[in-house]
């Protein structure tokens, strides 16, 4: 039996209304019932207060990112004292969106990570490969080159950081990533942990896959040694987000 709990994260981006996340999270009440499975629901800023009003208390809340520095003129941007202010405890970083669409370095990542873990939140820390990189073999190395700039801010930090796998050509394609090719690459970082961190963090932290994952097939992917959850996009705003959660069972 795996050390480490089955952690099903649901990453919005930016999509829901008031009235669209109500009838999910209604479904989520229904099909997602004790804590055998950490899930946390990753929300667009503008709702997280609402969100946090209904959530049950078996399902955590997320902001989908933050900014590195607790307040200030930074205009548009939201601090992690903000986002635990109103009760959530979780934030998403350094997601391929981020770091692609918006030009976030590794750097800025890690500073946010830094940050926002000082401030007392916990953290889904995002890294993958993109399809080019993975043609040219360079997985492996984009991936490790990744996660050691998010080291030092980490620091004694890993009980509160959750590491996503979401190589960039699985996110939103439809293209998953094979439960062998995603059981590699989490094998590969968990050999890191180990060997840059310590056997303990190594064997406790939690790395989930994201990229097109569903209902469909989550239970295939979650059979994998090296798999201890998801982070799900588009199927995180349907019901099917239910069997996904439940695909360690
Ligand atoms: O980016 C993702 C989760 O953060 C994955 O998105 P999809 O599940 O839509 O491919």
């Amino acid at each position: 039996m795996s050390p480490r709990k089955f952690f099903v994260g649901g990453n919005w981006k930016m999509n829901g209304s008031k009235k669209e996340i109500e009838a999910l999270v209604d479904t989520l009440k229904k099909g997602v019932q004790g804590d055998a499975v950490e899930v946390v629901v990753g929300c667009p800023a503008i709702y997280l207060q609402h969100t946090a009003s209904i959530l049950p208390s078996n399902i955590a809340l997320s902001a989908q990112n933050c900014y590195k520095v607790s307040k200030g003129a930074f205009t548009g941007e939201i601090s992690p004292a903000m986002i635990k202010d109103i009760g959530a405890p979780w934030v998403i970083l350094g997601h391929s969106e981020r770091r692609n669409v918006f030009g976030e370095s590794d750097q800025l990542t890690a500073d946010k990570v830094g940050h926002a873990l000082s401030e007392g939140l916990k953290v889904i820390a995002c890294i993958g490969e993109k399809l080019e990189e993975r043609e040219a073999g360079k997985t492996e190395q984009v991936v490790l080159s990744q996660i050691s700039a998010l080291k030092p801010a980490i620091g004694q930090n890993w009980d509160k950081t959750v590491i996503a796998y979401e190589p960039v050509w699985a996110i939103g394609t439809g293209k998953t990533a094979s439960p062998e090719q995603a059981q590699e690459v989490h094998a590969i970082i968990r050999d890191w942990l180990k060997n840059e961190v310590s056997s303990a963090v190594s064997e406790s932290t939690r790395i989930i896959y994201g990229g097109s994952v569903t209902g469909a097939n989550a239970k295939d992917l979650a059979k994998k040694p090296d798999i201890d959850g998801f982070l799900v996009g588009g199927a995180s705003l349907k019901p099917e987000f239910v069997d996904i959660c439940n695909s360690n069972a």
